[in-house]
């Protein structure tokens, strides 16, 4: 097996990557929009399955919750298996009352309250950058598309925690401009910088931090349409 995670033999995962942090969801995109996928990892039920879009190569892969998780995995395929580009396709609580749930954020930049960066190069803010080619386009598509789905680009907060009701810390990054939270597009870019990998995060927003509104956890699993289409198009 090439990494400690990761059951794929070299080649059988493409250079570009769809990564939801739920394994359902990369099941959900593999069946419902990828023809000919296979499975080809499932390492701690972490599921990833490559085959083409539009008769383009891509793998969906999941992975996992947490900066931690993404960066082992957007790691090891940058390095083990020259996987150029990931794309995150997840989900994210509203924070600004500009987004509403079911809208999709482009996440330009994300904020961190985890320590993961600040390790890497000590002393410093980092500033966490989505690919800006990728970013661009994924915008470019959003409005070929057109939809239902608002499409927002701006910037997300990427927390270590899930659990844990902060109000005066949603309170000062909206009104530092911050949309939504979510738990990975930091540690992505982070790891993009690192590797030299395009990185982006395109969110649908589940949940609202300040209205209280909230997608049902079945909903959470399918209602990822516009974002899955924008990622699958990069
Ligand atoms: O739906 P996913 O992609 O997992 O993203 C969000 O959902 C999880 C929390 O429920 C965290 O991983 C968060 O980032
Ligand atoms: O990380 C997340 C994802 C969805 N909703 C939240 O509040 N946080």
């Amino acid at each position: 097996m090439p990494t400690p995670h990761i059951r794929a033999e070299r080649g059988q995962i493409a250079d570009r990557v769809i990564m939801p942090g739920d394994p359902r969801r990369a099941e959900r995109i593999a069946t419902d929009y990828l023809e000919d996928a296979e499975l080809v990892t499932d390492v701690r039920g972490i599921l990833g399955f490559t085959g083409t879009w539009e008769g383009r190569r891509v793998t969906a892969m999941a992975s996992g919750m947490g900066a931690p998780s993404i960066t082992i995995y957007a790691t090891e395929l940058a390095r083990e298996y020259g996987v150029r580009q990931i794309v995150r396709v997840g989900t994210c609580g509203g924070m600004s009352t500009d987004v509403a749930v079911r809208d999709v954020i482009i996440a330009t930049g994300a904020h961190t309250d985890s320590t993961m960066t600040a390790s890497r190069i000590p002393g410093v803010q980092f500033s966490h950058l989505a690919d800006f080619s990728l970013a661009r386009a994924a915008v470019e598509q959003a409005e070929r598309m057109g939809g239902d789905a608002a499409i927002h680009a701006g910037a997300v907060f990427t927390s270590d925690h899930f659990y844990l009701d902060r109000p005066a810390l949603t309170e000062a990054l909206t009104a530092h401009g911050t949309l939504a939270v979510e738990m990975e597009a930091a540690a992505l870019y982070a790891v993009g910088a690192a590797e030299k990998v395009r990185t982006l995060a395109v969110v649908t927003v589940s949940d609202h931090l300040v209205t209280g509104e909230s997608m049902t956890a079945d909903e959470r699993e399918t209602q990822f349409d516009a974002a899955a289409r924008i990622a699958l198009a990069l």
